[in-house]
């Protein structure tokens, strides 16, 4: 065994102190990993501190790390990130906040490949917050999501400080506090809907069973896999002891497109668009708001005079944006719908602008709106920043409106009737008709 003595920050460093014993697979391997790891750039650096560790130059991969005396090995973790680190002693420096599990089904995925290094970069939940990522995969995608675990490897975060892969939601999902739920099929030629709702069905009713067995009892749910309203729906009832308040069905995507193509029509720059409010469910029957939205904080009828359009044109382009996209690239949305999911968390982790609100799929239990109970519906909201959110309860809603948000709320709940048999509500019976539920990419 070799003895390395590094300089690091005289503050405990995120990832090692002094009673830390790494076993790494080589000297190189400790000086790509390590430097890294012990300076990490919110530590302001004492260049006289030492820390010493004990470096194993005949050792495989570091799959196991010894604490203690015992041998601890993780499972599903993945190469640099099986290293334990004393992160009890860096809980109380208060420099650093404590972990957060997060876990990511579909990892291996368009969306998430654009996804996950957002997460592992500090954007979504601050420069102070180390997080530990759970990526959830099959066997189909399992070698792609070792591809993924490299990658991550490689981009040397700072403040990623484990990756888990694995294809059991039950070992995945176990003390996540975060579960963003990407993985679905994708709808292929000939494939009749209610074929689509069950096949997906299954997959997040299986996902609610896991997160209610495992995940922290609070956790927060993002479900984007389509069609999402019904399968965030089919997964909270699924999970009974999770609050049904904690599932949202990401809509966060239309709510960007609408404020872009109200501020393309205004020549404005979008960051003058609020108040967007998308009502019901992501699909061609989607409500972008327009009466209620804001441009410089004047009323959007106010700016945009051209009415025709905004209740014909800019309705349906938000509506259809998602199929214009996949003609043009040929696949749906990636990027764009990760931006969306950065946003529809940090949407919930940070308090919402005076006045203003947000988007996002919720469970309409005690609504002030009149949508029937028991969907998950878009609908206008506000969050303290702690991770939870309240209704916008005084939103203004004209005939134009409530027929629109009526029809979306029918296709939900036609929706709703074929999954039955997986929410627990009895005999599914599907009566969709050709034109229902055709998501934003089906056009
Ligand atoms: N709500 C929104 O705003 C948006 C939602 N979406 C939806 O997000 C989902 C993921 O999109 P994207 O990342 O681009 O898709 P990809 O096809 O790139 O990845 C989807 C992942 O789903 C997993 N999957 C789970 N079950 C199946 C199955 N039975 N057959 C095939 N694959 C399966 C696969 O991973 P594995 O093998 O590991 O399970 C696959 O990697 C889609 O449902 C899409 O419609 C897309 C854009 C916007
Ligand atoms: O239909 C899809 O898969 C893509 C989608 O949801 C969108 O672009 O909004």
């Amino acid at each position: 065994m070799a003895m390395a003595e590094l300089s690091t920050p005289q503050t405990t460093s995120p990832f090692l102190n002094s009673s830390s014993r790494l076993r790494l697979s080589s000297k190189l391997h400790l000086s790509n990993h390590f430097r890294q790891l012990l300076l990490p750039p919110l530590h302001t650096t004492t260049p006289n501190s030492k820390i010493s560790c004990s470096v194993s130059q005949n050792s495989q991969a570091p799959v196991a790390v010894q604490e203690n005396g015992l041998v601890k090995t993780k499972k599903e973790c993945y190469g640099v990130f099986c290293l334990t680190y004393d992160l009890k002693a860096e809980e109380e420096t208060r420099t650093w906040k404590k972990l957060i599990n997060i876990a990511v089904s579909g990892a291996a995925g368009m969306i998430s490949n654009h996804l996950l290094f957002k997460l592992a970069s500090g954007e979504v939940f601050g420069p102070d917050q180390p997080i530990a990522l759970k990526l959830l995969g099959s066997e189909r995608s399992i070698q792609a999501l070792e591809g993924v675990a490299m990658e991550l490897e490689d981009s040397l975060f700072p403040l990623l400080r484990e990756v888990d892969i694995g294809t059991d939601p039950n070992e995945v999902f176990q003390d996540v506090e975060w579960a963003i739920l990407i993985g679905a099929k994708p709808r292929g030629p000939g494939m009749e809907r209610a074929d689509l709702l069950d096949i997906n069905g299954q997959i997040f009713a299986e996902q609610g069973k896991a997160l209610n067995k495992a995940a922290s009892p609070n956790v927060k749910v993002l479900v984007v896999g389509n069609p999402c309203n019904t399968n965030a729906l089919i997964c909270l009832k699924n999970a009974p002891n999770i609050p049904a308040k904690n599932f949202h069905a990401l809509t966060r995507l239309d709510e960007n497109r609408a404020k872009c193509q109200l501020a393309l029509k205004a020549g404005v720059f979008y960051d003058k668009v609020s108040n967007m409010t998308i009502w019901g469910n992501h699909s061609t029957t989607q409500v972008p708001d327009f009466l209620n939205a804001r441009i410089n904080g004047l009323p959007v009828k106010e700016v945009i005079t051209d009415h025709k359009w905004l209740e014909e044109g800019f309705t349906e382009s938000v509506q259809k944006r998602g199929g214009l996209l996949i003609q043009k690239w040929g696949r749906s949305s990636a990027a764009s719908t990760a931006v969306s999911i950065v946003d529809a968390i940090k949407s919930l982790v940070t308090p919402t602008p005076e006045g203003d609100w947000f988007s996002s799929g919720v469970y309409t239990d005690g609504n002030p709106y009149g949508i029937e109970e028991g969907l998950v519906f878009s609908m206008p909201c506000r969050s303290k920043g702690d991770g939870d959110y309240e209704l916008v309860k005084d939103v203004e809603i004209d005939d134009y409106l409530r027929k629109r948000i009526a029809k979306s709320e029918a296709e939900l709940l036609a929706e709703k009737r074929c999954v039955a048999h997986l929410t627990g509500e009895g005999i599914a019976y599907c009566d969709l008709g050709p034109v229902d539920t055709m998501l934003p990419g089906e056009v």
